[in-house]
Protein backbone atom coordinates (compact mmCIF):
# COMPACT_ATOMS: atom_id res chain seq x y z
CA UNK A 1 0.00 0.00 0.00
CA UNK A 2 1.33 2.96 -1.22
CA UNK A 3 2.54 5.97 1.57
CA UNK A 4 1.22 9.10 0.25
CA UNK A 5 3.70 10.79 2.36
CA UNK A 6 6.59 8.91 -0.11
CA UNK A 7 4.80 10.02 -2.99
CA UNK A 8 7.34 13.44 -3.66
CA UNK A 9 10.24 11.22 -2.91
CA UNK A 10 8.36 8.55 -5.70
CA UNK A 11 7.78 11.76 -8.23
CA UNK A 12 11.30 13.21 -7.69
CA UNK A 13 12.87 10.19 -8.45
CA UNK A 14 10.80 10.16 -11.89
CA UNK A 15 11.12 6.49 -14.33
CA UNK A 16 12.23 3.66 -13.03
CA UNK A 17 16.10 3.33 -13.12
CA UNK A 18 16.89 2.41 -16.79
CA UNK A 19 19.73 0.19 -17.61
CA UNK A 20 20.76 -0.62 -21.09
CA UNK A 21 17.97 -2.27 -22.46
CA UNK A 22 19.15 -4.35 -25.10
CA UNK A 23 21.48 -7.32 -23.72
CA UNK A 24 24.20 -7.51 -25.36
CA UNK A 25 24.61 -11.13 -23.82
CA UNK A 26 21.11 -12.16 -25.25
CA UNK A 27 19.19 -12.26 -22.41
CA UNK A 28 16.67 -10.52 -21.95
CA UNK A 29 15.90 -6.59 -22.67
CA UNK A 30 14.30 -4.11 -20.63
CA UNK A 31 10.90 -2.25 -21.70
CA UNK A 32 7.89 -0.23 -21.15
CA UNK A 33 4.73 -1.25 -21.54
CA UNK A 34 2.86 1.35 -24.23
CA UNK A 35 0.28 -0.54 -24.92
CA UNK A 36 -1.92 -3.58 -23.82
CA UNK A 37 -3.82 -5.99 -26.32
CA UNK A 38 -5.22 -9.15 -26.09
CA UNK A 39 -2.70 -11.80 -25.50
CA UNK A 40 0.18 -9.13 -26.28
CA UNK A 41 1.66 -6.27 -25.51
CA UNK A 42 3.54 -3.24 -27.02
CA UNK A 43 6.73 -1.93 -26.04
CA UNK A 44 9.43 0.26 -26.50
CA UNK A 45 13.32 -0.28 -24.86
CA UNK A 46 13.01 1.32 -21.50
CA UNK A 47 15.88 3.94 -22.24
CA UNK A 48 14.22 4.77 -25.33
CA UNK A 49 10.77 5.49 -25.09
CA UNK A 50 10.31 7.47 -28.36
CA UNK A 51 11.38 4.26 -30.24
CA UNK A 52 8.58 2.27 -32.25
CA UNK A 53 6.66 0.02 -30.30
CA UNK A 54 6.92 -3.63 -31.19
CA UNK A 55 4.84 -6.73 -30.44
CA UNK A 56 5.81 -8.75 -27.56
CA UNK A 57 3.75 -11.76 -26.54
CA UNK A 58 2.35 -12.31 -23.16
CA UNK A 59 1.82 -15.98 -21.54
CA UNK A 60 -1.58 -17.55 -22.76
CA UNK A 61 -3.34 -16.71 -19.45
CA UNK A 62 -2.36 -13.12 -19.97
CA UNK A 63 -0.13 -12.95 -16.65
CA UNK A 64 2.99 -11.99 -15.72
CA UNK A 65 4.94 -12.54 -12.50
CA UNK A 66 5.66 -9.90 -10.78
CA UNK A 67 9.32 -9.95 -8.65
CA UNK A 68 7.53 -11.46 -5.51
CA UNK A 69 6.41 -14.78 -7.97
CA UNK A 70 2.64 -13.21 -8.38
CA UNK A 71 1.54 -13.45 -11.91
CA UNK A 72 -0.63 -10.35 -12.83
CA UNK A 73 -1.76 -8.96 -16.15
CA UNK A 74 0.42 -5.96 -17.46
CA UNK A 75 -0.50 -2.62 -17.62
CA UNK A 76 0.54 0.62 -19.47
CA UNK A 77 3.47 2.21 -17.92
CA UNK A 78 5.41 -1.23 -16.19
CA UNK A 79 8.66 -2.16 -17.00
CA UNK A 80 9.11 -5.33 -18.24
CA UNK A 81 11.76 -7.63 -19.28
CA UNK A 82 11.19 -9.46 -22.70
CA UNK A 83 13.00 -12.35 -24.10
CA UNK A 84 14.14 -11.93 -27.92
CA UNK A 85 13.40 -14.35 -30.45
CA UNK A 86 14.87 -17.55 -30.00
CA UNK A 87 16.41 -19.52 -32.70
CA UNK A 88 13.29 -21.54 -33.90
CA UNK A 89 12.07 -18.10 -34.32
CA UNK A 90 9.41 -17.27 -32.00
CA UNK A 91 7.89 -13.91 -30.89
CA UNK A 92 9.91 -12.14 -28.61
CA UNK A 93 8.15 -12.50 -25.08
CA UNK A 94 7.09 -10.72 -21.93
CA UNK A 95 8.93 -12.96 -19.19
CA UNK A 96 8.58 -10.70 -15.99
CA UNK A 97 7.31 -7.55 -14.51
CA UNK A 98 9.55 -4.94 -12.00
CA UNK A 99 8.39 -3.48 -9.82
CA UNK A 100 5.53 -1.01 -9.84
CA UNK A 101 6.24 2.40 -8.39
CA UNK A 102 2.91 3.33 -8.19
CA UNK A 103 -0.36 1.83 -9.74
CA UNK A 104 -3.60 3.42 -10.57
CA UNK A 105 -6.00 0.75 -9.75
CA UNK A 106 -10.25 0.76 -10.41
CA UNK A 107 -12.74 -1.94 -9.49
CA UNK A 108 -12.57 -4.35 -12.13
CA UNK A 109 -16.19 -4.26 -14.37
CA UNK A 110 -16.94 -7.61 -13.38
CA UNK A 111 -18.55 -9.17 -10.35
CA UNK A 112 -15.65 -9.62 -8.55
CA UNK A 113 -13.56 -7.41 -6.10
CA UNK A 114 -10.45 -8.08 -8.00
CA UNK A 115 -8.54 -4.54 -8.54
CA UNK A 116 -7.41 -3.70 -12.34
CA UNK A 117 -4.62 -1.51 -12.73
CA UNK A 118 -5.02 0.80 -15.26
CA UNK A 119 -1.87 2.34 -15.66
CA UNK A 120 1.38 1.42 -13.63
CA UNK A 121 4.63 3.59 -12.88
CA UNK A 122 2.67 7.07 -12.65
CA UNK A 123 3.99 10.24 -11.33
CA UNK A 124 1.08 12.73 -11.57
CA UNK A 125 -2.01 12.50 -11.71
CA UNK A 126 -3.55 15.90 -12.74
CA UNK A 127 -7.64 15.77 -11.40
CA UNK A 128 -9.10 18.18 -14.11
CA UNK A 129 -12.39 19.75 -13.05
CA UNK A 130 -14.06 22.75 -14.17
CA UNK A 131 -15.11 25.83 -13.09
CA UNK A 132 -17.96 26.19 -15.41
CA UNK A 133 -20.11 24.52 -14.36
CA UNK A 134 -19.67 24.88 -10.96
CA UNK A 135 -17.03 22.30 -9.59
CA UNK A 136 -18.46 19.45 -7.57
CA UNK A 137 -16.13 19.21 -4.46
CA UNK A 138 -17.48 15.25 -4.05
CA UNK A 139 -15.81 14.39 -7.88
CA UNK A 140 -12.36 16.28 -6.78
CA UNK A 141 -12.63 14.51 -3.44
CA UNK A 142 -12.67 11.03 -5.02
CA UNK A 143 -10.55 11.44 -7.69
CA UNK A 144 -7.80 13.02 -5.21
CA UNK A 145 -8.32 10.15 -3.20
CA UNK A 146 -7.91 7.41 -6.17
CA UNK A 147 -4.87 9.53 -6.70
CA UNK A 148 -3.53 9.06 -3.31
CA UNK A 149 -4.10 5.80 -3.92
CA UNK A 150 -2.25 5.47 -6.53
CA UNK A 151 1.31 6.26 -4.74
CA UNK A 152 1.70 9.62 -7.34
CA UNK A 153 1.34 12.93 -6.53
CA UNK A 154 -1.77 14.95 -7.12
CA UNK A 155 -2.51 18.16 -8.93
CA UNK A 156 -5.62 19.60 -8.96
CA UNK A 157 -6.60 21.85 -12.12
CA UNK A 158 -9.54 23.68 -12.69
CA UNK A 159 -10.31 24.78 -16.49
CA UNK A 160 -11.86 27.64 -17.92
CA UNK A 161 -11.34 30.45 -15.91
CA UNK A 162 -12.20 32.75 -18.77
CA UNK A 163 -15.60 31.81 -17.74
CA UNK A 164 -16.30 32.62 -14.67
CA UNK A 165 -16.14 35.65 -12.69
CA UNK A 166 -14.18 35.04 -9.20
CA UNK A 167 -11.85 31.86 -10.33
CA UNK A 168 -9.54 32.66 -7.56
CA UNK A 169 -12.21 32.40 -4.88
CA UNK A 170 -13.87 29.47 -6.29
CA UNK A 171 -9.82 27.91 -6.51
CA UNK A 172 -9.75 28.52 -2.38
CA UNK A 173 -12.77 26.66 -1.80
CA UNK A 174 -11.05 23.57 -4.09
CA UNK A 175 -7.96 24.43 -2.21
CA UNK A 176 -10.16 23.69 1.62
CA UNK A 177 -10.69 19.84 -0.01
CA UNK A 178 -7.78 19.63 -1.41
CA UNK A 179 -5.46 18.84 1.56
CA UNK A 180 -1.61 18.97 0.55
CA UNK A 181 -2.27 19.32 -3.05
CA UNK A 182 -1.27 22.01 -5.20
CA UNK A 183 -4.51 23.75 -7.57
CA UNK A 184 -3.66 25.39 -10.35
CA UNK A 185 -6.22 27.64 -12.24
CA UNK A 186 -6.20 27.52 -15.74
CA UNK A 187 -7.80 28.86 -19.15
CA UNK A 188 -6.46 27.65 -22.74
CA UNK A 189 -7.99 30.81 -23.63
CA UNK A 190 -6.26 33.53 -22.15
CA UNK A 191 -3.41 30.97 -21.50
CA UNK A 192 -3.53 31.78 -17.67
CA UNK A 193 -1.81 28.60 -15.75
CA UNK A 194 -0.22 26.60 -18.66
CA UNK A 195 2.92 27.32 -17.56
CA UNK A 196 2.57 25.77 -14.27
CA UNK A 197 1.07 22.76 -15.68
CA UNK A 198 4.01 22.51 -18.32
CA UNK A 199 6.26 22.86 -15.44
CA UNK A 200 5.03 19.30 -14.11
CA UNK A 201 6.10 17.30 -17.30
CA UNK A 202 9.76 17.10 -16.27
CA UNK A 203 11.68 14.68 -17.91
CA UNK A 204 10.72 11.09 -17.07
CA UNK A 205 7.84 12.32 -15.66
CA UNK A 206 4.55 9.90 -15.69
CA UNK A 207 1.14 11.50 -16.04
CA UNK A 208 -2.12 10.53 -16.22
CA UNK A 209 -5.02 13.07 -16.61
CA UNK A 210 -8.07 12.35 -15.03
CA UNK A 211 -11.51 14.47 -14.34
CA UNK A 212 -14.92 14.29 -15.88
CA UNK A 213 -16.01 14.12 -19.51
CA UNK A 214 -15.65 18.03 -21.21
CA UNK A 215 -13.81 19.29 -17.96
CA UNK A 216 -11.56 20.18 -21.07
CA UNK A 217 -9.07 17.46 -19.94
CA UNK A 218 -7.60 17.19 -23.87
CA UNK A 219 -7.67 20.81 -24.77
CA UNK A 220 -5.57 21.82 -21.86
CA UNK A 221 -2.71 18.85 -22.20
CA UNK A 222 -3.03 19.64 -26.22
CA UNK A 223 -2.59 23.44 -25.24
CA UNK A 224 0.20 22.91 -22.62
CA UNK A 225 2.37 20.46 -25.17
CA UNK A 226 1.85 22.15 -28.09
CA UNK A 227 0.42 19.61 -30.64
CA UNK A 228 -2.46 17.34 -30.39
CA UNK A 229 -1.41 14.51 -27.98
CA UNK A 230 -4.93 13.42 -26.20
CA UNK A 231 -8.01 13.10 -28.49
CA UNK A 232 -10.51 15.92 -27.88
CA UNK A 233 -14.22 14.66 -27.33
CA UNK A 234 -14.90 16.27 -30.87
CA UNK A 235 -12.40 14.46 -32.35
CA UNK A 236 -13.14 11.16 -31.24
CA UNK A 237 -17.04 11.50 -31.80
CA UNK A 238 -16.07 11.25 -35.87
CA UNK A 239 -13.43 8.22 -35.13
CA UNK A 240 -10.63 10.03 -36.06
CA UNK A 241 -7.90 12.72 -33.81
CA UNK A 242 -6.84 9.13 -32.12
CA UNK A 243 -4.10 8.44 -34.51
CA UNK A 244 -1.79 9.84 -32.16
CA UNK A 245 -2.79 6.98 -29.57
CA UNK A 246 -3.68 4.35 -31.93
CA UNK A 247 -0.23 1.92 -31.37
CA UNK A 248 0.55 3.76 -27.79
CA UNK A 249 -1.32 4.52 -24.87
CA UNK A 250 1.88 5.92 -23.64
CA UNK A 251 2.87 8.95 -25.52
CA UNK A 252 6.08 10.58 -25.13
CA UNK A 253 5.83 14.21 -24.78
CA UNK A 254 7.97 17.03 -25.70
CA UNK A 255 10.58 17.73 -22.95
CA UNK A 256 10.77 14.05 -22.15
CA UNK A 257 7.37 13.25 -20.05
CA UNK A 258 5.15 11.03 -21.08
CA UNK A 259 1.30 10.77 -20.84
CA UNK A 260 -0.43 7.81 -20.21
CA UNK A 261 -4.10 7.73 -21.85
CA UNK A 262 -5.80 4.50 -21.98
CA UNK A 263 -9.31 4.31 -21.95
CA UNK A 264 -9.17 1.96 -18.50
CA UNK A 265 -7.95 5.45 -17.26
CA UNK A 266 -10.76 7.69 -18.76
CA UNK A 267 -13.35 5.53 -17.08
CA UNK A 268 -11.17 5.09 -13.73
CA UNK A 269 -13.75 4.99 -10.93
CA UNK A 270 -12.78 4.94 -7.08
CA UNK A 271 -11.11 1.71 -5.21
CA UNK A 272 -11.71 3.51 -1.92
CA UNK A 273 -9.00 2.71 0.40
CA UNK A 274 -8.67 3.92 4.20
CA UNK A 275 -5.10 5.37 4.00
CA UNK A 276 -5.55 6.70 0.94
CA UNK A 277 -8.88 8.56 2.39
CA UNK A 278 -6.90 9.49 5.35
CA UNK A 279 -4.72 10.82 2.67
CA UNK A 280 -7.61 12.68 0.66
CA UNK A 281 -9.06 14.06 4.30
CA UNK A 282 -6.22 14.58 6.25
CA UNK A 283 -8.14 17.90 7.58
CA UNK A 284 -10.86 15.30 9.21
CA UNK A 285 -8.98 12.29 9.69
CA UNK A 286 -6.79 14.50 12.36
CA UNK A 287 -9.89 16.29 14.17
CA UNK A 288 -10.91 12.42 14.37
CA UNK A 289 -7.90 11.50 16.33
CA UNK A 290 -8.64 14.25 18.73
CA UNK A 291 -12.09 13.11 19.89
CA UNK A 292 -12.78 11.64 23.37
CA UNK A 293 -13.35 8.27 22.44
CA UNK A 294 -11.69 6.25 19.74
CA UNK A 295 -14.29 4.41 18.54
CA UNK A 296 -16.22 7.91 18.32
CA UNK A 297 -18.75 7.99 15.99
CA UNK A 298 -18.54 11.69 15.49
CA UNK A 299 -22.34 11.73 16.04
CA UNK A 300 -23.46 12.73 19.37
CA UNK A 301 -20.53 11.74 21.44
CA UNK A 302 -19.36 13.79 24.06
CA UNK A 303 -15.72 15.51 23.04
CA UNK A 304 -16.29 14.85 19.85
CA UNK A 305 -13.68 17.29 17.69
CA UNK A 306 -15.25 16.55 14.12
CA UNK A 307 -18.95 18.03 15.49
CA UNK A 308 -17.43 20.37 17.47
CA UNK A 309 -15.55 21.73 14.24
CA UNK A 310 -18.74 21.20 12.32
CA UNK A 311 -20.22 23.52 14.92
CA UNK A 312 -17.42 26.45 14.35
CA UNK A 313 -17.98 26.65 10.72
CA UNK A 314 -14.30 25.18 10.52
CA UNK A 315 -15.45 21.87 8.61
CA UNK A 316 -18.20 22.04 6.56
CA UNK A 317 -21.09 19.37 6.93
CA UNK A 318 -20.26 18.95 3.00
CA UNK A 319 -17.32 17.46 3.58
CA UNK A 320 -18.12 15.04 6.28
CA UNK A 321 -20.45 13.53 4.49
CA UNK A 322 -18.03 12.97 1.73
CA UNK A 323 -15.56 11.53 4.36
CA UNK A 324 -18.45 9.45 5.61
CA UNK A 325 -19.16 8.14 2.16
CA UNK A 326 -16.09 7.25 1.39
CA UNK A 327 -15.27 5.29 4.46
CA UNK A 328 -18.32 3.01 4.04
CA UNK A 329 -17.59 2.30 0.60
CA UNK A 330 -14.79 1.42 1.42
CA UNK A 331 -15.41 -0.78 3.72
CA UNK A 332 -17.99 -2.25 1.54
CA UNK A 333 -15.26 -2.69 -0.71
CA UNK A 334 -13.35 -4.38 1.89
CA UNK A 335 -16.46 -6.72 2.55
CA UNK A 336 -16.22 -7.84 -0.92
CA UNK A 337 -12.70 -8.37 -0.76
CA UNK A 338 -13.47 -10.53 1.93
CA UNK A 339 -15.89 -12.53 0.38
CA UNK A 340 -13.82 -13.01 -2.49
CA UNK A 341 -10.84 -14.23 -0.64
CA UNK A 342 -13.04 -16.75 1.57
CA UNK A 343 -14.09 -18.21 -1.91
CA UNK A 344 -10.99 -19.07 -3.06
CA UNK A 345 -10.07 -20.64 -0.12
CA UNK A 346 -13.41 -23.08 -0.22
CA UNK A 347 -12.23 -23.65 -3.82
CA UNK A 348 -7.95 -24.53 -2.65
CA UNK A 349 -9.45 -26.93 0.01
CA UNK A 350 -11.81 -28.61 -2.17
CA UNK A 351 -9.01 -28.96 -4.82
CA UNK A 352 -6.74 -30.43 -2.15
CA UNK A 353 -9.62 -32.74 -0.95
CA UNK A 354 -9.80 -33.86 -4.38
CA UNK A 355 -6.56 -34.28 -4.36
CA UNK A 356 -6.08 -36.26 -1.41
CA UNK A 357 -8.33 -38.73 -2.45
CA UNK A 358 -7.26 -38.97 -5.83
CA UNK A 359 -3.20 -40.04 -3.90
CA UNK A 360 -5.06 -42.12 -1.32
CA UNK A 361 -7.62 -43.81 -3.14
CA UNK A 362 -6.36 -44.14 -7.16
CA UNK A 363 -7.34 -42.36 -9.73
CA UNK A 364 -11.04 -43.10 -9.87
CA UNK A 365 -11.06 -41.07 -6.61
CA UNK A 366 -13.90 -44.07 -5.87
CA UNK A 367 -15.10 -44.13 -2.22
CA UNK A 368 -14.83 -46.82 -0.32
N1 LIG B 1 -13.91 28.68 -22.57
C1 LIG B 1 -13.11 27.62 -22.41
N2 LIG B 1 -13.45 26.44 -22.94
C2 LIG B 1 -12.63 25.38 -22.76
C3 LIG B 1 -11.44 25.49 -22.02
N3 LIG B 1 -10.85 24.26 -21.98
C4 LIG B 1 -11.64 23.43 -22.69
N4 LIG B 1 -12.72 24.10 -23.17
C5 LIG B 1 -13.82 23.53 -23.98
O1 LIG B 1 -14.46 22.50 -23.25
C6 LIG B 1 -14.93 21.47 -24.11
C7 LIG B 1 -14.48 20.11 -23.62
O2 LIG B 1 -13.08 20.01 -23.75
P1 LIG B 1 -12.32 18.61 -23.93
O3 LIG B 1 -10.87 18.93 -23.91
O4 LIG B 1 -12.85 17.85 -25.09
O5 LIG B 1 -12.77 17.87 -22.60
P2 LIG B 1 -12.27 16.43 -22.05
O6 LIG B 1 -12.13 16.58 -20.60
O7 LIG B 1 -11.07 15.98 -22.80
O8 LIG B 1 -13.51 15.53 -22.36
P3 LIG B 1 -13.54 13.96 -22.73
O9 LIG B 1 -12.63 13.78 -23.90
O10 LIG B 1 -14.97 13.70 -23.04
O11 LIG B 1 -13.07 13.23 -21.52
C8 LIG B 1 -14.38 21.83 -25.49
O12 LIG B 1 -15.44 22.41 -26.23
C9 LIG B 1 -13.29 22.81 -25.21
O13 LIG B 1 -13.09 23.72 -26.26
C10 LIG B 1 -11.10 26.78 -21.45
O14 LIG B 1 -10.08 26.97 -20.77
N5 LIG B 1 -11.98 27.79 -21.68
ZN1 LIG C 1 -15.93 12.40 17.07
Amino acid sequence: MPDPTASDAAASEHAPSVAPSAAADGGPSRARVVRVDRGAVRVVPADDLTAEPRHAAVPRDGLVPLPDGTPVPPAVGDVVDVEEVDVTGGEPRVVALHERRTALVRDSAGRTSLEQVVAANVDVVLVVEHLDPDPAPGRVERLLTLAWRSGARPVVVLTKADLVPDPDGMAAQVAELAVGVDVHVVSVVTGRGLDAVRDLLEPGVALVVVGPSGAGKSTLVNAVVGRDVMATGEARADGRGRHTTTHRELVPLPGGAVLIDTPGVRGVGLVAEPDAIDAAFADVAALAAACRFRDCAHETEPGCAVRAAVADGELSERRLTSWRHLLAEAAHQARRADARLAAQERERRKQATREYHRRVRGPRGARG
